[in-house]
């Protein structure tokens, strides 16, 4: 693995992170949605049916897609069709960052709630209702909170949760709602993401992806993989991978506190180790940013840079 240094955005403190998360993802919301940008979403050399029939292979289950949405959320089943309109596709960490996002994002009154596709980077296999959960937390905090008669409706894609005991059949079936959300027409490659947004735990976990679990860490042709025997929180998830990750337009993570320079050292100094930051770092190199406070970044060798925030 080479050194390759991602851009590091440091703030004094956690209000200051919030407000500049929240400018970088509506400047990342503006740019997708601008009329001359003609990014796709998708690439297109691989046949659907190729990926459905390698996916299928090691599927317990091919369960109907779970497109159930957020309550007052729009219906996500206009997925089917070759989406024309413009949307913007984030993809959300749950943890810390849902409490960023409440305090930066919905004193905007620039967000563009309406044209947002959200998508979770990892769920932990738990009722809605737990504070556990990413959709869940993210739902109270921060979806139920939209004025949507002012701002619109986001469509939100969240796991089954009729399928929270069985991470292998909850980890495919999230994988077909992908598949479904980002495929044009019958091929695709890999999803794109305008934003990807990650936080980082203290034992070094991104998503639901944990150092030491190899396998996950060097998957590269599921989209979603299950994740069981967690070591912090929830035992069993599922998470997007490492090439989905890296394949988004842009990738940012979140961070604050002091628990967690011991981690970012490592991960800033150390990326021959290879945890899964520093996989990210290198596999999105040029497109990753870190937003994390100076607790965080206690001791920690590495260029800082000033954030500067987007004329409104
Ligand atoms: O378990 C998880 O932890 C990570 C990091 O959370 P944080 O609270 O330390 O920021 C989070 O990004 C992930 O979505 C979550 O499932």
């Amino acid at each position: 693995m080479t050194t390759t240094v991602p851009k590091i955005f440091a703030f004094h403190e956690f209000s200051g992170v919030a407000e500049a998360v929240a400018d970088h993802v509506v400047h990342a919301q503006d740019s997708a949605l601008a009329p001359n940008n003609e990014r796709k979403h998708s690439v297109t050399n691989i046949s659907l049916n190729a990926l459905d029939m390698t996916r299928e292979a090691s599927c317990k289950s091919t369960a109907s897609v779970a497109e159930t949405k957020s309550a007052g959320s729009s219906s996500g089943s206009n997925n089917c069709k070759l989406k024309k309109e413009k949307r913007f596709r984030i993809a959300l960490s749950g943890g810390s960052l849902i409490q960023v996002l409440h305090e930066g994002l919905l004193k905007r009154d620039d967000v563009r709630w309406g044209e947002w596709d959200i998508y979770f980077a990892d769920e932990r296999l738990v009722p809605f209702s737990s504070n556990e959960s990413n959709y869940g937390c993210a739902k109270r905090k921060i979806l139920d909170l939209i004025d949507t008669a002012k701002y619109g409706t986001p469509t939100v894609y969240h796991i089954d949760e009729s399928l929270i005991e069985d991470a292998q059949e909850c980890a495919d079936n999230y994988e077909k709602v992908l598949i479904r959300g980002f495929a044009g027409r019958d091929s695709v490659k890999l999803p794109m993401f305008d934003l990807f947004l990650l936080g980082c735990a203290p034992d070094g976990h991104i998503a639901s992806l944990f150092p030491n679990f190899q396998d996950n860490l060097r998957e590269k042709l599921a989209w979603v993989v299950p994740v069981e025997n967690a070591p912090s929180g929830p035992s069993a998830r599922i998470s997007l991978t490492i090439p989905v990750i890296c394949h988004s337009h842009r990738v940012t993570f979140v961070v604050e506190g002091a628990t967690k320079a011991p981690i970012i050292k490592t991960i800033m100094e150390r990326p021959e180790k290879g945890l899964p930051s520093s996989i990210v770092n290198e596999g999105a190199a040029g497109r990753v940013s870190w937003f994390v406070d100076d607790d965080a970044l206690t001791d920690v060798l590495v260029t800082k840079k000033k954030y500067k925030f987007h004329p409104a």
